[in-house]
């Protein structure tokens, strides 16, 4: 007999079109964030400080990042005789061969792994969100409501309010939260500015007869489907207001504003409050030296993490491990994850650069103008040659072929 507790389970399944080149081979939740994480590392982060011990994470877009990340699940503390985060991709069943339909349907088709560990109470949650966030908070107020499902919601700016599921409560005012009057799943004309997070923590009866139900129709989203169905059946649906601070990420506008919001004299995100992990031994993280900077080597207010040798100047931007950047090359209000290497006399500003770019001698990337203009995207393992100028919002595709590289890409461009 296992320990009745509560069994998380993760959504860490798509693509993310908005994101593009940064979701190429990986799913939102595995890009790297941080300096020297990923965007999953907050859930599971959470989980571990909301001292949830059984994790199961559903995935089947491009996974081998995500399962190579993960790990033995070691670096959250997840290991042990009660304690384990398992990656359970899609599984060809004993009747058919269906990869997962939806958030609703991956949840389904691993129904048998959920009652086999009897929980509690089931949280299901995205991994692709930037939080740090107490789930117990929220178990407890699903308790004290006796409700069958809860959700988390936060305040977003009204104009933005039509990207998410919104809830109308009745507890508008009240800190905790409310019962749920209405809910719309991105509406055009939205009338509440409560989005929800996709937390969710359900009564495993309620959810295992909902997800049934669910079969029965075309389409398997929890926000388009189930919580609509719970409302209209009158079950106990509560939302759970969240005040702190969410990093939505989902444009790379938004992903680039979260990564600076980790900066600055109280960033928003403070990795030390609330403890963060990661797996330091996916891409031997550990194992790099410490940080050498050069005799000439400016760098301010960056999160620069070992690995790292500076020899130019860094202003306001994230290095992952490995990153080179070299004498007169100028690095500013930029992402630039593992093993980027800046050549002599570069400059990139805004510029996000996904894993093993190397900048040659004279490459200037990304816009004049860091507080209005656009990000600059560069997929991963490229090199760019000596000079080329690479205009502000433009995109470059992971793994361009040397020498097919123009001299310069305009402004906005988008390179295959
Ligand atoms: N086949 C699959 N297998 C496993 N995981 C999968 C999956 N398809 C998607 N996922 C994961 O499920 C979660 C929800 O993704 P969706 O694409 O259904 O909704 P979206 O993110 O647009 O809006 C949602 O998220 C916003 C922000 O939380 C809410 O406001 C809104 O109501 C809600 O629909 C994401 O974490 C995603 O990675």
């Amino acid at each position: 007999m296992l320990k009745p507790t509560t069994l998380a389970m993760i959504l860490a399944g798509s693509r993310v079109d908005e994101l593009n080149v940064l979701t190429y081979y990986r799913p939102k939740s595995a890009v790297p964030f941080g300096g020297f994480g990923r965007v999953i590392d907050f859930s599971l982060s959470n989980l571990m400080n909301s001292g949830i011990e059984q994790v199961a994470l559903l995935s089947q877009y491009r996974s081998y990042s995500l399962i190579n990340h993960i790990g033995t699940g070691a670096a959250w503390d997840m290991i042990g005789r009660y304690r384990h985060v398992s990656v359970l991709p899609p599984f060809l069943g004993s009747e058919e061969t269906d990869w997962y339909r939806g958030p609703a349907d991956a949840i389904f088709k691993n129904l048998d792994y959920v009652r086999y560990h009897q929980p509690e109470e089931i949280l299901i949650l995205s991994g692709d969100h930037i939080y740090q966030m107490d789930y117990q908070d929220m178990i407890d107020y699903h308790q004290q409501k006796n409700a069958d499902l809860t959700a988390a919601f936060i305040k977003v700016p009204m104009g933005h309010a039509h990207r998410f599921g919104v809830a109308t409560m009745d507890d508008e005012n009240g800190s905790g939260g409310g019962r749920i009057t209405g809910y719309w799943e991105k509406p055009e004309n939205p009338t509440s500015d409560w989005a929800s997070m996709t937390i969710f923590c359900f009564k495993p009866e309620v959810l295992y007869k909902a997800l049934a139900e669910n079969q029965k129709g075309d389409s398997y989203h929890f926000g388009k489907d189930i919580i609509p169905a719970l409302l209209a059946a009158n079950y106990r649906v509560y939302g759970y207001k969240f005040c702190g601070y969410w990093g939505y990420t989902r444009t790379i506008d938004e992903y680039w504003q979260s990564s600076m919001d980790m900066l600055g004299p109280n960033p928003k995100i403070d990795l030390e409050k609330w403890v963060f992990r990661t797996n330091l031994d996916h891409r031997k993280i550990r194992d790099n030296e410490p940080v050498l900077l050069g005799s000439n080597a400016v760098v301010q207010n960056s999160l620069v993490y070992n690995g790292c040798k500076i020899g130019g100047t860094v202003k306001n931007s994230i290095l992952f491990p490995g990153v080179h950047v070299k004498k007169g090359a100028v690095v500013e209000s930029s992402v630039l994850f593992f093993n980027n290497i800046v050549g002599e006399n570069c400059r990139l500003n805004k510029v996000v650069s996904d894993v093993n770019n190397t900048y040659l001698d004279g490459v200037v990337a990304g816009t004049k103008n860091i507080a209005a203009g656009p990000v600059t995207v560069i997929g991963w393992s490229n090199t760019v040659p000596s000079n080329t100028v690479v205009g502000e919002g433009a995109t470059v595709y992971p793994s361009m072929a040397r020498g097919r590289w123009p001299e310069r890409i305009d402004p906005g461009e988008v390179v295959k």
